[in-house]
């Protein structure tokens, strides 16, 4: 994880001094060295099964439900899960008008740029050295070919999931997710029942109701208006969805479609990854 935090941060100095103007510029030397290094490292991180811990990334539009399946496997497989968009939010938190550039950017649902994201994630990286995390699920990175690009000149990513749900239940989604402003936890207000298409079965996602202590608590994010999701939708459809095909190329994507709501996915997705489902995850909101 120190060589890839840090092969990732010259990469973000060298897009910072326009030293790579071509993709296969970047990574160059040093980040080859360090994905190196990094497989060298992965020695003592093997586990049972004697694979290394689990290197993974999840794809998919806004309000697909990334953060929900990448956060439950991430406690199932004992990796941290890392999210980019909470780390932007984290930033924008702080006063200063580094936040307010940032906000100006991610409440009109545009990208912040590879730097500043690549900056953000280095750094969370190396706290998560410093507390001796191995392997990670990605959440909403790499967004644009140039991230995956520098990703894959930094470590090996194992496994991509891209996951897919019709266009119309996403909007609902997101316009339909809350969160707790005092205990953090993610739930979804929207009931979603629409046709089938082409005579197959409706979808139903019933809605991931708060328990009675957070519902006085709950905020809506900033960037969750019916504009902003469009716009999102839109960004994502633009600069988002050639990183499936970077993956597919690759053979490491992973197509999994909803059928429906968590307590219908969530087994089925276990499936398709060929793992066991411990029983412990069925009732927690997450
Ligand atoms: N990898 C990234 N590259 C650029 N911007 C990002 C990235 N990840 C998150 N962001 C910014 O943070 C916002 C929120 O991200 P996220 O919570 O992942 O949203 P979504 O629900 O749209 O998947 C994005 O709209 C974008 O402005």
């Amino acid at each position: 994880m120190a060589a890839i935090s840090r092969a990732i941060r010259y990469c973000a100095a060298a897009s910072r001094r326009s030293v790579a103007a071509s993709s296969k510029e970047v990574p160059a030397d040093v980040a080859r060295t360090a994905a190196v290094v990094a497989a060298a490292r992965c020695g003592p991180e093997r586990d049972r099964e004697g694979g290394r811990r689990v290197q993974w990334v999840f794809l998919g539009c806004p309000g697909v439900g990334k953060g929900t399946y990448a956060s439950r496997l991430s406690r199932m497989l004992s990796v941290p899960h890392i999210a980019t968009g909470d780390l932007v939010r984290d930033a924008l938190a702080s006063p200063g008008p580094f936040s307010k550039q940032l906000a100006e950017i991610v409440n009109h649902g545009k990208l912040v740029s590879d730097e500043v994201i690549i900056n953000l994630l280095s750094k969370r990286l190396e706290e998560g050295e410093e507390k001796g995390e191995l392997g990670f699920i990605l959440d909403g990175f790499p967004r644009t070919i140039r991230q995956a690009e520098i990703l894959e000149g930094v470590t090996d990513i194992d496994l991509v999931i891209n996951l897919k749900l019709r266009e119309e239940a996403l909007l609902a989604k997101c316009l339909g997710r809350r969160m707790c402003s005092q205990c953090g936890g993610n739930f979804n207000v929207a009931s979603i029942d629409i046709e089938g298409e082409n005579g197959g079965p409706r979808m139903y996602m019933p809605p991931l109701l708060p328990p009675p202590q957070c519902e006085s608590k709950l905020i809506t994010r900033p960037d969750d208006t019916e504009e902003v999701v469009k716009e999102r939708l839109r960004v994502y459809h633009d600069l988002s969805e050639p990183v499936e095909e970077f993956y597919r190329a690759r053979g490491k994507l992973l197509e999994f479609n909803l059928p429906g709501g968590l307590p219908e996915s969530w087994p089925k997705l276990l499936q398709a990854l060929n793992l066991e489902d411990p029983g412990k995850e069925r009732s927690a909101a997450v």
